[in-house]
């Protein structure tokens, strides 16, 4: 479960970036994130894979009070929670086996369990035909979902989006969320998707936590920009 107890963030120029957050998640749910440029929904990420921490209250990931971890945990923490970007960040010298591959070396995986996995991950994204190719031999698309494939190599319980759909395309969009929605049924991943995508918000309705100058200003569970 993700946890916010009135949670609040400054950053040192003064600006509130989260003003007395709450919210509750549990475990296995797909929820969206949306707002207005610079309402905080980047912060509330950063504040969730451990690259900020809070000023005030607590925010409690999985039983781990993440604002309070040591230093050398962090590393530990975000296992557990996988992050995709916008800008999809593969290493470019790296074929597609090998950018996932990476994420488990890294974990100390056998080489024998990484070849296993790397091919269950290329099939479940469907990229099995393009696991010698380079990122930029890629589409967006594609490149997209290479991403998602290695952040969940790992099997994280949690799984972070920051518009994941913003480089893309309508068609392209629709394959990622149907990706997403295919990883949190199959393994029960809690996702948390930032977006800015009004057609996917309205298509594929689910809770949806609207952010207003830090504030949670709605948290609805019919989800959809119109009933919002
Ligand atoms: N590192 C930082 N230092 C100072 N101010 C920051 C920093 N990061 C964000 N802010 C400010 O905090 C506020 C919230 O920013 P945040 O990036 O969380 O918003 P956002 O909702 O993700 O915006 P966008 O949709 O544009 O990505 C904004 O006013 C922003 O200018």
């Amino acid at each position: 479960m993700i946890e916010f107890k009135d949670v609040s963030k400054a950053y040192p120029n003064g600006v509130h970036a989260l003003n007395h957050v709450n919210l509750k998640v549990e475990d296995g749910e797909f929820i969206y994130v949306i707002g207005a440029t610079g309402s905080g929904k980047s912060t509330m990420i950063k504040l969730l894979n451990g690259e900020e921490v809070s000023d005030s209250g607590q925010l409690i990931v999985d039983g781990v009070d993440v604002g309070a971890l040591k230093h050398r945990k962090v590393p530990a923490y975000r296992r557990n929670v996988g992050c995709i970007f916008q800008d999809y960040r593969l290493l470019p010298k790296l074929t597609v086996y090998e950018n996932i591959a990476f994420a488990l070396e890294v974990v100390g995986m056998r080489k024998k369990d990484i070849k296993n996995r790397v091919r269950e991950i290329l099939e479940l994204v469907d990229l099995k035909d393009k696991a010698r190719s380079y990122p930029d031999e890629l589409s967006g698309g594609q490149q997209q979902r290479v991403t998602i494939g290695r952040a969940i190599a790992n099997r994280p319980k949690i799984l972070i989006a920051d518009e994941p759909t913003g480089n893309l395309d309508p068609e392209k969009s629709l394959e990622i969320i149907q990706l997403l929605e295919k990883i949190n049924q199959n393994f029960g991943t809690t996702i948390v998707m930032v977006t800015h995508d009004k057609v996917l918000v309205d298509e594929f309705k689910k809770r949806t936590i609207i952010l207003d100058g830090g504030y949670v200003i709605h948290d609805s569970r019919v989800g959809g920009y119109r009933s919002v």
